[in-house]
């Protein structure tokens, strides 16, 4: 599948909610309640971070549940786009960008969504065929005005800011004209995922689905 393939979909599945849900999750028998929820508050695409050991088995869990698009984040490696493929995840999001990711994802047919941050790393994203990018970390990385001043020169682009991005600033980006989507982890806090409180949950995902776009 080709790069720009890839952020056809990518770019799709980015239009389908304002807000990805990032979870970092550290109990896979949580796995199915917790994507139930968001699906239900109307966030069908859902990015769940290999940062844990309970993460493939947590997206095996997830991809079964009906009208979710789950996607596995923190693909860092050949390997880990492999076997986040294996598991059942759609579509694989990166903090950045390297040859060997674009190799990968592109033999194995599993869109990219990669990140980038500088003019500079946007334009090689672009050389290499990516044009639906992560904005990543991006309040660290300057927030909505960075993100307004590369549409300037690289319309053409663009982006799900995600990184310290909340209910407080989603729609700073959000307003933005080259922004689809945000991406966040406020919504499947750690507290509510391991008290399993599923309601609440749900009630963030309605609101952060309500956050109107541009
Ligand atoms: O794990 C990854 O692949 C990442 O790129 C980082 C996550 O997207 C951010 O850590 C989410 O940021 P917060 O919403 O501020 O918690």
């Amino acid at each position: 599948m080709t790069p720009n393939e890839q952020s056809r979909q990518t770019k799709e599945l980015c239009g389908l909610a304002p807000v990805i849900p990032v979870i970092v999750i550290k109990d896979a028998a949580k796995a199915e309640g917790l994507a139930t929820a968001l699906v239900s508050g109307g966030l069908p695409v859902l990015e769940i971070t290999l940062r844990t050991p309970a993460a493939l088995d947590a997206i095996r869990a997830m991809a079964k549940v009906a009208g979710g698009h789950v996607g596995a984040g923190t693909v860092l490696t050949a390997d880990d786009a492999k076997r986040a493929q294996d598991a059942g995840a759609t579509f694989a999001v990166s903090p950045g960008l390297t040859d060997t990711l674009i190799t990968a994802c592109s033999d194995i047919g599993l869109p990219l969504l990669p990140g980038a941050v500088t003019a500079s790393e946007v334009m090689a994203a672009m050389d290499a065929g990516y044009d639906m990018l992560k904005f990543f970390p991006a309040e660290a990385a300057g927030g909505a005005p960075v993100l307004k001043s590369l549409a300037g020169p690289l319309p053409q682009v663009t982006f799900c800011p995600t990184g310290g991005v909340s209910t407080a600033n989603a729609r700073d980006y959000l307003s933005l004209p080259n922004v689809i989507c945000v991406g966040g982890s406020w919504v499947a806090g750690d507290a509510d995922v391991e008290a399993g409180n599923w309601s609440e949950i749900e009630a963030k995902a309605r609101e952060a689905a309500g956050l109107a776009r541009a």
